[in-house]
C-alpha cells in the first residue's frame, strides 16, 4: 500500500463502570470496549467493520472521531497521530473525517432547517466563505444527494428516514473529507430504501473519492460495499481480509459462524445451508475469558486457547486464531449437539 490514509495501532477504549449501589468511593469497574485494534486504510478504500452488537463498533468509531477518549495511535496520513492531538488542533483534522450516524432523524437538530444543518460544517471550517457562497454549495450537495434544492428551507421532520439520511450524507460531504465514518447508516431504514442509500455512498465515493470505514450488521450490505472487511469480537480483531478473501475463505471460527448465518436469496439453497451456532452467551466485556477471547464459543477451543492470547498474524489476511481454518463436521456437529443439550437442559429447568 502506498502513504496510507489513517493507521490505527493498538486503539483501546475503557470506559469506567459504576454498578447500581456503589458507594462513592468504591473503584470503578473497567470495561475494555476496544482492546488493541490495529487496522490501516488506504486513500479511498472501504473497510467494512463487522461483529455481534455490543463488540466495539461504535465505540471505535467514535474513538476515532474523539467523541470518546482511546489510547494508542491513529496516525494520519501527514503523519499526525490524532489521539495524541490537544483538541484545538484535532479540531482542523475534524474536516477530514466526518461521520454518518444510525438514527438519521434523531441525529439532525430538529429546530435547523435543511439548509442550516447542511452548511454548519461548512462554515464552521472554512468562515471565510460568503453567505451566498455557502448556499451555492448546500444546494449543488442536495442536488447531489438526491434532494431537490428548493427543500432547504424545510425541517428534518418534513422529510422521510431515507431523505434525513441523505441529509446527513450531505452533511458529512459538504466539507469533502478524506474519510466518512459510517456507524449503521441504513439499519435503521425500510429494506427498499437501504439500498438506495448504499448506492449513493458508492456514487459519492466514486466521485470525491473519500474512504469509508462502514459499519453494519448484515453482512451482505459489507460484502456489497467494502474493499476489506474487519471481524470484531469483544472489541478484539479476530479476522480482517479482503472482501471477497474474507468471504470465500474464512479462516476464524467466529467469521465463518457469523458467514453462516448470512440468508441465502435461493429458498432451496437457504433450507440446505448449515448455521454454525455461537455456543452459549456473550461473555461480559468486564470479565472476557482469558486467552483467545472467543474460545467460551467456539467449535474447535483446545487448551491453548485458555492459555494464550492469539496474535493476528498474516499479511494482507490476518487472523487471530490459534487453529485458524475451515471448521470440520464434526466439529460443527459437535457444537450443534452442545448448543442442543443446553437448550434442553434450560427447557427442562424452566419446566421444573
Ligand atoms: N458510554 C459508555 N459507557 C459504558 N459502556 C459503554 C458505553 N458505550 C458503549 N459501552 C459498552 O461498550 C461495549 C461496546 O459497545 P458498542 O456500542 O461500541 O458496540 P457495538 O458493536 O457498536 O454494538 P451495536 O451493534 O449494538 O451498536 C458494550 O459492552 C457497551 O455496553
Amino acid at each position: 500500500m502506498n502513504q496510507p490514509l489513517l493507521d490505527a495501532r493498538d486503539l483501546r477504549v475503557t470506559f469506567r463502570i459504576r454498578r447500581e449501589g456503589d458507594l462513592p468511593w468504591t473503584k470503578p469497574l473497567g470495561l475494555q470496549a476496544v482492546s488493541g485494534v490495529d487496522f490501516t486504510l488506504a486513500p479511498g478504500e472501504t473497510l467494512g467493520i463487522v461483529g455481534e452488537s455490543g463488540c466495539g463498533k461504535s465505540t471505535l468509531a467514535r474513538a476515532l472521531v474523539g467523541l470518546v477518549p482511546a489510547t494508542g495511535r491513529a496516525v494520519w496520513t501527514d503523519g499526525k497521530d490524532l489521539l495524541a492531538l490537544p483538541p484545538s488542533e484535532f479540531q482542523r483534522y475534524r474536516s477530514d473525517i466526518q461521520m454518518v450516524f444510525q438514527d438519521p432523524l434523531a441525529s439532525l437538530n430538529p429546530r435547523m432547517t435543511v439548509g442550516q444543518i447542511i452548511a454548519e460544517p461548512l462554515t464552521t471550517h472554512h468562515p471565510e466563505l460568503t453567505r451566498e457562497e455557502v448556499k451555492v454549495r448546500v444546494k449543488d450537495m442536495m442536488d447531489r444527494v438526491g434532494l431537490l434544492p428548493n427543500q432547504i428551507n424545510r425541517y428534518p421532520h418534513e422529510f422521510s428516514g431515507g431523505q434525513c439520511q441523505r441529509i446527513g450524507i450531505a452533511r458529512a460531504l459538504i466539507v469533502r473529507p478524506k474519510l466518512v465514518i459510517c456507524d449503521e447508516p441504513v439499519s435503521a431504514l425500510d429494506v427498499s430504501i437501504q439500498a438506495q442509500v448504499i448506492n449513493l455512498l458508492i456514487e459519492l465515493q466514486a466521485q470525491f473519492g473519500m474512504a469509508l470505514i462502514f459499519i453494519a450488521h448484515d453482512l451482505s450490505v459489507v460484502k456489497h460495499i467494502s474493499d476489506r472487511v474487519m471481524v470484531l469480537y469483544l472489541g478484539r480483531v479476530m479476522e480482517t481480509a479482503p472482501t471477497t478473501e474474507l468471504f470465500s475463505e474464512p479462516q476464524h471460527p467466529y467469521t465463518q459462524a457469523l458467514l453462516s448465518a448470512v440468508p441465502i436469496p435461493d429458498p432451496l439453497l437457504e433450507r440446505a445451508k448449515r448455521v454454525i451456532p455461537l455456543e452459549g452467551e456473550l461473555p461480559s466485556p468486564m470479565a472476557p475469558p482469558s486467552g483467545c477471547v472467543f474460545r467460551t464459543r467456539c467449535p474447535r477451543a483446545r487448551a491453548l486457547c485458555a492459555e494464550a492470547v492469539p496474535p493476528l498474524t498474516g499479511a494482507d489476511h490476518r487472523t487471530a486464531c490459534h487453529f485458524p481454518g475451515p471448521l470440520t463436521e464434526a466439529e460443527i456437529e459437535g457444537a450443534l449437539a452442545r448448543t442442543a443439550a443446553r437448550a434442553e437442559a434450560a427447557r427442562a429447568a424452566t419446566a421444573a
